[in-house]
């Protein structure tokens, strides 16, 4: 099969508040971009990438792919007001079979975890790397206060990527849009068509860069990764 990829870096930071936009934050001497599209490069399922910026941006990220030297991203299209917005305008610039969807700020995805995606997709129909809650969570009444717990083993912390066949997840999308739904991930949208999504389990270091305090965080996590002493 097949395997495209759509990286959404089309949001705004507005939790991060840094004068860039956190794709091109540095993250141990790169850009977040780079490392996020360096497991896609090293990823042999996956033959095209489609890039999803923000207007405007579209020469700093084909900057970043020129001096990385990045063969797979084939476009580089602007986004959309939401996250949805811009997956679904990757969706549509892409021909393969297979799509996974991956957010640009989750740089420490792994080609294995990639990979793994594909294979469970194509075995399932449709696949998402998540990884074990930890906390106790807690479901409030909206009045703050708590209005039930979950069973903890139930609960799995969603991370991208996600794979899909890509015309099924483009239809799921549509019937959102004309049904109003919003969704922040991308399986929400074929589970509330009832179609089945298996969990791939992930890594919890596979974070999402969203505020500050995540970048020095990733660095550690990448320099572990790299096997270098982490100072105290
Ligand atoms: N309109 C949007 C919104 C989000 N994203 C992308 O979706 C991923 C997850 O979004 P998030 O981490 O929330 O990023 P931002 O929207 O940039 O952050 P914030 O919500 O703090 O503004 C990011 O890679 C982001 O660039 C996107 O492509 N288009
Ligand atoms: C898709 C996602 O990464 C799953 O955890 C996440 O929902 C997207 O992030 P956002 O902060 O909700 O935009």
């Amino acid at each position: 099969m097949e395997w495209g990829a759509v990286i959404v870096a089309a949001g705004r930071g507005t939790r991060m508040g840094a004068a860039d936009n956190k794709p091109y934050l540095k993250l141990a001497g790169r850009s977040v971009l780079a490392h996020t599209l360096e497991a896609f490069e090293l990823c042999s399922s996956v033959s095209r990438v489609v890039l999803v910026v923000s207007s405007g941006e579209q020469k700093k990220a084909a900057e970043i792919i020129g001096q990385e030297g990045y063969r797979k991203v084939g476009m580089i299209i602007p986004g959309g007001a939401e996250r949805q917005d811009s997956v679904y305008a990757g969706l549509s610039a892409l021909e393969t079979e297979g799509v996974l969807v991956h957010d640009a700020a989750r740089p420490l995805v792994t080609a294995a975890q990639i990979q793994a995606c594909c294979l469970a997709a194509e075995e399932h129909g449709a696949s998402a790397l998540a990884v074990p809650v930890k906390d106790t969570i807690k479901v409030s009444d909206g009045n703050g206060f708590i209005l039930a717990t979950p069973e903890r083993k139930t609960l799995w912390s969603v991370q991208t990527p996600q794979a899909f066949w890509r015309l099924e997840l483009m239809q799921a999308h549509r019937q959102a849009q004309e049904e109003g739904a919003a969704a922040t991930d991308d399986a929400m949208l074929l589970e509330r068509l009832g179609r089945k999504v298996a969990i791939v389990e992930g890594d919890y270091a596979n974070i999402k860069i969203t505020t500050p305090e995540d970048l020095p965080i990733a660095e550690l996590l990448l320099a572990r990764r790299h096997g270098e002493e982490i100072p105290l």
